[in-house]
């Protein structure tokens, strides 16, 4: 044929790219004809797969350009060296994911899935990728590359791990494809003799294409009987004659246009429906995924309700009263006034049953004071309580002439350093009992007790009901618990797709990053809903936390929503940035810790 005559498929024109400054492609021009096959070879690193990615666009040159007659996505099919595909889906699964994605009808998908059966001889197909060996997730990942039956098909290593059989049939059906259906192939391969049977091979060795012609040509040309023995000694002149791989500056060139494959339509609700269905069944299937979005949390609040600021319990207080014997107390009556000399009232009683009957401590009578300090370096002790042999008298001194120069009136307490909470709480149940000793004092009195009440009235606008600590933070607990969901969900689901390439793989077949995130955002916005309503049922129903919402339940049900959105789409940036999976959990659980914090928790 003419070489006027000859049609292209693909032109690469004076390509270079380079990374930290090597270059790997060189300077390289190949021409693919049209329903050809073009086989790439060269030594590892050479630059094989960084040259098709350049042709496909997931990469850009750094100068020179790729001209190419297939314009849109669907007309190419790709086969990445890596596998590129979710393991937890099926085989069939991982078809129909594909076919939808390039918009094929459900009739066609399963059409197409029997005809690729017939020459790839899948396992069955409702095994799960990650369960096949690698020489079968290569048969399928060829085959989801065919599956839209592209125009230009482009395979890196194709046939690395697949039987000698498969391969040969492999390569005859190639044939039969560019010679029947007018297709083009570039493939990559080590296996040199199965490059006999491409039209056209080209040998790269450091980015610089050395050789290209037929297979006939090469031998021919190499006065040599076997393709393999050619290239040996083309290799070994080229040793001779070794290209530097050190730094090659490019020269300024001036970069000309490349033809970028497009997709048809930039938002596809048909896509969204397809990559919504796999996100799906990547959480339902990940049974830890699982267990860390939907049962964690369940059994965490369960946890929080049992344990967390409950009110507080079977405290022991050791007690000295040098008043009266403690046990006396127990049939103590309020009865008189203390300014009545003949009372034989004893206040510190008072203190003591208003202790008891808050049924919050355990009262423990010690005989020395010594031995009551001391109690506290036990940790089963919170306070030390204790009242001078003349307390009441010194109290009735102190409440009528404001004082008590014996000191007599002071009952001492001496509280747990260790815990925070019990602290304040025994100190406000001791102020109190106090404040009620006062008040009987009055009362025995005859006089008004609300001379003696502290000259405030609190009115609260809401939270009346809160009686406990879990009550009043079990709002801020769900709050969190939806962001983290939130966060984690859509974190590692884009990390596990960036990392794995099966999102680059998506991409290449049409789909764009604002179609994932919107497809993330429905699944991660079920999860946060389920979330709120188990949540609520717990912590409200089940263990009857008080709810008071002022603005509704559809405000407070958006406030959290916003909240889970805030956490999706930070999780969603989180994994654009991270490089590795380490990475991206550390920083959500970083980020996620600075919000248990920040409010104070
Ligand atoms: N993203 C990247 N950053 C830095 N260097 C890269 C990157 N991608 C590829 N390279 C380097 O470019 C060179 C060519 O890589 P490429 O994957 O194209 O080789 P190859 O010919 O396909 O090799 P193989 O046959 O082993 O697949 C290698 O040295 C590789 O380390």
């Amino acid at each position: 044929m003419a070489e006027e005559n000859i049609q292209y498929e693909v032109k690469v024109i004076d390509a270079f790219k380079s990374y930290g400054g090597i270059n790997v492609l060189n300077g390289i021009n190949i021409n693919v004809p049209t329903c050809t096959i073009y086989g790439l070879l060269g030594p590892s690193g050479c630059g094989k797969s960084t040259l098709l990615e350049c042709i496909l666009g997931t990469k850009t040159l750094d100068f020179g350009c790729i001209d190419l007659k297939a314009k849109y996505l669907k007309d190419v099919g790709y086969m990445p060296q890596d596998l590129c595909l979710e393991g937890i889906l099926t085989i069939k699964e991982t078809f129909e994911y594909f076919g939808r994605i390039y918009k094929m009808s459900d009739q066609n998908i399963k059409t197409r899935i029997a005809e690729l059966n017939e020459f790839l001889q899948f396992p069955d197909i409702n095994s799960y990728i990650k369960e096949i060996s690698g020489g079968q997730s290569k048969q399928v990942s060829l085959a989801v590359a065919l599956i839209h039956d592209p125009k230009l098909i482009i395979l890196d290593e194709p046939t690395v791990g697949i039987d000698v059989l498969l391969r040969q049939k492999i390569w005859v059906e190639f044939i039969k494809m560019t010679k029947q259906l007018k297709k083009t192939i570039i493939i990559t391969t080590h296996y040199i003799e199965e490059a006999n049977e491409a039209n056209c091979i080209g040998l790269i060795r450091n980015g610089i294409l050395v050789e290209e012609g037929s297979p006939q040509n090469i031998i021919t040309k190499y006065r040599r009987n076997t393709l393999e023995e050619a290239f040996l000694s083309l290799c070994c002149s080229q040793e001779t004659n070794e290209i530097s791989k050190k730094k090659v500056y490019v020269q300024r060139k001036k970069k000309l246009n490349n033809t970028r494959l497009k997709s048809e339509n930039n938002f596809d609700l048909y896509r969204i429906k397809a990559l919504t269905k796999k996100y799906f069944r990547m959480c339902y299937r990940d049974l830890w995924f699982f267990f860390i979005v939907i049962c964690l949390p369940m059994i965490q609040y369960n946890n929080f309700s049992i344990s967390f600021g409950q009110n507080i319990n079977g405290l022991s207080i050791a007690i000295k009263n040098d008043e009266v014997n403690y046990l006396d107390c127990r049939n103590f009556n309020v009865n008189g006034c203390i300014a009545d000399e003949n009372s034989n009232l004893t206040m510190s009683c008072v203190v003591v049953n208003y202790l008891v009957s808050l049924n919050r401590y355990k009262l423990i009578e010690v005989n020395d004071f010594e031995v009551g300090e001391l109690s506290l370096n036990n940790p089963n002790y919170m306070a030390f309580l204790h009242f001078p042999k003349a307390y009441t008298r010194a109290l009735a001194k102190y409440i009528d002439s404001h004082n008590d120069s014996d000191g007599e009136s002071l009952a001492y307490a001496r509280l747990t350093m260790d815990n925070f909470v019990f602290r304040n709480q025994i100190k406000t149940d001791v102020l109190n009992s106090i404040n009620y000793v006062l008040k009987q004092t009055l009362i025995g009195c005859a006089s008004n007790p609300k001379s003696i009440s502290v000259p405030i009235k609190f009115k609260n606008l809401y939270g009346n009901e809160v009686k406990s600590l879990a009550n009043s933070i079990v709002h801020l607990f769900i709050a969190l618990s939806v962001f983290y969901i939130s966060s984690i969900t859509s974190g590692n689901i884009m990390i596990s797709e960036k990392l794995e390439g099966s999102l680059r793989r998506s991409i290449f077949a049409g789909v764009n990053l604002p179609e994932c995130v919107l497809s993330l955002f429905f699944i991660s916005t079920i999860i946060q809903l389920i979330q709120i309503i188990v949540s609520c049922f717990i912590l409200f129903g089940y263990y009857s936390n008080p709810v008071q919402i002022t603005s509704g339940l559809f405000t407070y049900v958006l406030v959290l929503s916003f909240l889970g959105w805030v956490g999706y789409f930070i999780g969603i940036f989180i994994a654009i940035i991270s490089k590795t999976q380490l990475t991206n959990i550390f920083l959500l659980t970083g980020v996620s810790l600075t919000q248990f914090i920040l409010p104070g928790m």
